[in-house]
């Protein structure tokens, strides 16, 4: 029996275990049976909440895909890790806390129980940090993905993203597009890969196809990673509205030598208990 949260940002869904006591010990076999909508709970990540290993933070939280591969970094998760905290008497409104994810320290602010601001460090644009195979690092690169000549960013907000520009976001053939280009060998651990319409200079629209885990109604760091590679061309201003299916992400970044700020909120769905047997 495995008790858990279930919660969500912009539905992007998450099952949250508390690990702070007792370890994670699920294996990849366990993490896919959670992960089944219909036989599981389902969820697009998994989260475990766990003490700190850097003592600078007060808490690690561990992600889990729905094919239980791990990934770096979740911005949609991490506003949730700081809700979850909050309701368990571990975080307090207002207070500036910085958390550990795998791929380093975040800080998070809590502006209301479900209102989470949160600092996601600088994005990673050298080729090696993505990681994405380029012998310079350049703001476009032009790849085949499916035998259409894409240009793309690639960056790392943790975990590694791909960011095409587009008139209309991803239809017939742009679905197909966004599990290509998540598995496009250049993208040595995959990737995240995101198709973003620009507005305007402060409104983007955006969808992305998640490495591990297919379409998403909203992706945290997605919207990070759309948001940098578009103001490194000087394409937004510094402080844009990221529209996702799920509903919208402000996203605050002055520029390269900056960190990035993502604000949005995070729900509480139930809590359950998972009967293994
Ligand atoms: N949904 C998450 C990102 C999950 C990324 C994961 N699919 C990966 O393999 O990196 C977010 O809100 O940022």
């Amino acid at each position: 029996m495995l008790r858990f949260s279930k919660m969500h940002g912009l539905g992007n869904d998450f099952v949250v275990l508390d690990c702070r006591a007792t370890p994670f010990a699920l294996d990849v076999a366990h993490i896919r049976a959670l992960a089944d909508r219909r036989t599981g709970v389902g969820f697009d990540q998994l989260l475990s909440v766990e003490p700190a290993r850097d003592p600078g933070c007060a808490f690690y939280y561990g992600i889990w895909n729905t094919d239980g591969s791990p990934s770096g970094q979740c911005g949609n998760g991490v506003r949730c890790v700081a809700a979850w905290l909050h309701r368990a008497g571990a975080l307090a409104l207002g207070e500036a806390v910085r958390l550990e994810s795998p791929s380093g320290p975040v800080t998070v602010r809590l502006l209301d129980a479900h209102k989470v601001t949160v600092d996601m460090g600088a994005p990673a644009f050298a080729p090696t940090r993505v990681p994405f195979v380029a012998e310079v690092e350049a703001d476009r690169y032009v790849i085949e993905v499916d035998g259409t000549a894409l240009a793309i960013g690639a960056v790392s907000m943790g975990n590694p993203h791909a960011v095409v520009m587009v008139d209309e976001l991803p239809n017939g053939a742009a679905e197909r597009l966004g599990p290509a280009l998540s598995t496009h060998p250049r993208f040595t651990e995959g990737a995240n890969a995101g198709f973003v319409r620009r507005i305007d200079r402060t409104h983007l629209a955006l969808r992305v196809h998640e490495r591990g885990a297919g379409w998403t109604l909203a992706c945290g760091t997605g919207a990070c990673a759309a948001m940098a590679v578009l103001r490194r061309r000087g394409a937004v201003d510094e402080s844009v509205q990221v529209d996702l299916p799920g509903g919208s992400l402000h996203i605050d970044w002055q520029g390269p030598g900056h960190t990035l700020w993502m604000t949005g909120p995070a729900a509480f769905v139930f809590e359950g208990q998972w009967l293994t047997d």
